[in-house]
């Protein structure tokens, strides 16, 4: 079998006075779609920051691509979306293109020229989020969702293996959601992208997604969705500390 993407283990962290993340372990494989669950202040966001680099465990060891966190040299196969990305008023001066190919800086540093192609890989991204037709509105005259895929966009530029994305669904309308986890499923199939996403509500777990992960300080559940869909009620919301709603 080959090497996880990613790989925790024992994994602590606390900021200050706050024990956030206990004793985590898991992996990710390549081609996985990864939801992970948990309630609010769970660590979800914290457990993304540590395997982005921007915070470093007290204890335990973060691999990706097999090599240690701390030396890992190369950011720009993982692409990433925070939480609060898609918070554009209509003023904000700049069109979705422009946007798009701000995600090549990570690439070819930030005072270096655009590559020659970088209009053609942003209509590329662009297609890829079904979002082609907008290269040239202006990024806050866009819905929450719509700004949401081109974001995903700006990540996909730079040909990330893998793309972590943060709440990706807060701020989509209810109908619009599973058209977004389609166009994910996209993404994870035929482009092969590894997919981690955080949500802290088990509605919006799609049919799309392969694993899932619940955490709430410690992992409490790591496996196939299908696994993740026999767990009881009461044993969910044991591990959730209040009631959850799950819908399959
Ligand atoms: N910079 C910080 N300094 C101190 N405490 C923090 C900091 N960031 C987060 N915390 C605390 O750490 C805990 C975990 O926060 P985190 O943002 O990882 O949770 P989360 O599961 O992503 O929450 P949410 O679903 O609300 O986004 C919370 O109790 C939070 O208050």
């Amino acid at each position: 079998m080959s090497q996880p993407l990613i790989e925790m283990k024992n994994v602590s962290f606390q900021y200050e006075y706050t024990q956030v993340l206990k004793n985590i372990s898991l992996k990710v494989e390549e081609g996985d779609f990864l939801a992970i669950l948990g309630p609010n202040g769970s660590g979800k966001s914290t457990l993304l920051k540590i395997l982005l680099g921007l915070l470093k465990p007290m204890s335990g060891e973060v691999k990706l691509f097999g090599q240690s966190n701390e030396t890992f040299a190369h950011r720009e196969w993982i692409g990433y979306v925070s939480q609060k990305s898609n918070a554009f008023n209509s003023g904000f001066p700049a069109t979705v293109e422009e946007v798009v190919k701000s995600g090549l800086t990570k690439k070819i540093g930030l005072f270096k020229r655009m590559p020659k192609d970088a209009k053609i890989l942003a209509k590329e991204a662009l297609a890829s989020v079904g979002m082609e037709d907008f290269s040239s509105r202006n990024i806050g005259q866009l819905s929450g969702g719509q700004q949401q895929r081109v974001f995903i966009a700006r990540a996909l530029i730079s040909n990330p293996k893998i793309l972590i994305l943060d709440e990706p669904t807060v701020g989509i309308d209810h109908e619009n959601v599973q058209s977004f986890y389609d166009m994910l499923a996209k993404l994870n199939e035929e482009q092969n992208k590894t997919i981690i996403l955080v949500t802290h509500d088990v509605d919006t777990v799609s049919n799309r997604i392969s694993h899932v992960a619940c955490l709430n300080q410690t992992i409490h559940f790591h496996g196939f969705k299908e696994e993740f869909e026999s767990i009881s009620q009461t044993e969910l919301e044991n591990w959730y500390g209040h009631a959850v709603r799950k819908i399959h």
